[in-house]
């Protein structure tokens, strides 16, 4: 089966304010992509279209060759949503909510218990069928969540922030849960957390103001934000005139009397060599890590790019 999302000249306005602004991206096979940018960058806008919730001022959504404007229903088949804010029913048990939910997907009649016992077995959720949704943890709220936006087999899951709010136990449970359902869809994730993005996805797509200001693999990415300074603790420091001595070496600033921050350009083994100089001139290191850029300075730089 063919799986493919493509976005053309994507843009959107909200009464006078445009929220996107000509985006433009595809992906044709399985896997995690995330969608990457701050608060208010336009990530719910786009997914919200993407998912025939939102109708968009300009531009065009096509699935599998498919285009949203022209065919809504037949599209909306092959998509999964899961809202910032999951849309469960918390009254209902989680069997009964994901029956009605494999309904309103227009799930065959004589199919739908087996496509709710499917899903609640791919989420893990099948030992709380008979459970009310009220009476869940949010780790198996989002689980339940997840369930509904899979159960009609769609080619694409787009997943809004579904992190978003979790304890850590549960962070670490629903993005193995993400993994396996990146296996066979493709799935698009959005978020503000860079780190999210990085364990879990093997292409970014980052927005800021509306629009597109990188997209390509997660390690292209991580290249562009490779470290350029790095912290230090030593129990007897040199002056900072001897570590800016240090070749590669570009600024040192103390922080306190044991701790510097040591900046660098273009070295990749310059903490071996802070290593290998404290062992030499008795400085005493304790502790030393290297800093990423922050998220924060790669937007503002990206921003920028022509
Ligand atoms: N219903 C709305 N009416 C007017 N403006 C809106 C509406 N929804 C979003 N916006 C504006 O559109 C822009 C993009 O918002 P959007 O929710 O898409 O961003 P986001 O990246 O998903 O942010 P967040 O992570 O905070 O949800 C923001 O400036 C926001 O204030």
């Amino acid at each position: 089966m063919s799986i493919h999302l493509k976005v053309e000249h994507l843009s959107h306005r909200y009464a006078t304010a445009w929220a996107i602004h000509d985006i433009n991206f595809e992906i044709n096979t399985t896997g995690i992509v995330g969608l990457l940018g701050s608060n208010g960058a336009g990530k719910s806008t786009t997914m919200n279209i993407i998912c025939g919730v939102l109708k968009q001022t300009e531009g065009d959504v096509f699935i599998n060759g498919m285009n949203l404007k022209e065919d809504p229903l037949q599209v909306k088949r092959q998509i999964g949503f899961l809202p910032q804010t999951a849309p469960l029913h918390l009254e209902s048990t989680v069997e009964e909510y994901l029956t009605y939910a494999a309904h309103l997907r227009f799930i065959d009649k004589m199919k739908v218990k087996q496509a709710v016992a499917e899903a609640m077995d791919k989420t893990g959720v099948a030992h709380f069928s008979s459970r009310l949704i009220r009476n869940l943890s949010g780790g198996y709220r989002q689980r339940v969540g997840i369930a509904q936006a899979i159960i009609h087999k769609p080619s694409i899951v787009v997943l809004d922030e579904p992190t978003n709010g979790l304890d850590p136990n549960q962070i670490i449970e629903a993005r193995r849960l993400i993994q396996r359902i990146g296996q066979e869809h493709i799935v698009l994730l959005s978020s503000h957390v860079l780190t999210e993005i990085n364990l879990l996805c093997r292409d970014v797509i980052m927005i800021e103001n509306g629009r597109i200001v990188f997209t390509d693999s997660m390690d292209a990415f991580n290249n562009y934000v490779q470290p350029t300074s790095l912290l230090a603790v030593m129990e007897n420091p040199p002056a900072s005139a001897e570590l800016q001595a240090i070749d590669g070496v570009s600024k040192v600033e103390f922080l306190t009397a044991k701790k510097c921050r040591i900046y660098f350009s273009n070295k990749s083994n310059i903490a071996e060599t802070i290593i290998a100089a404290s062992i030499a001139r008795g400085w005493r290191l304790q502790e030393i890590n290297l800093e990423r850029s922050l998220l924060d300075d790669v937007f503002k730089e990206l921003s920028v790019q022509p």
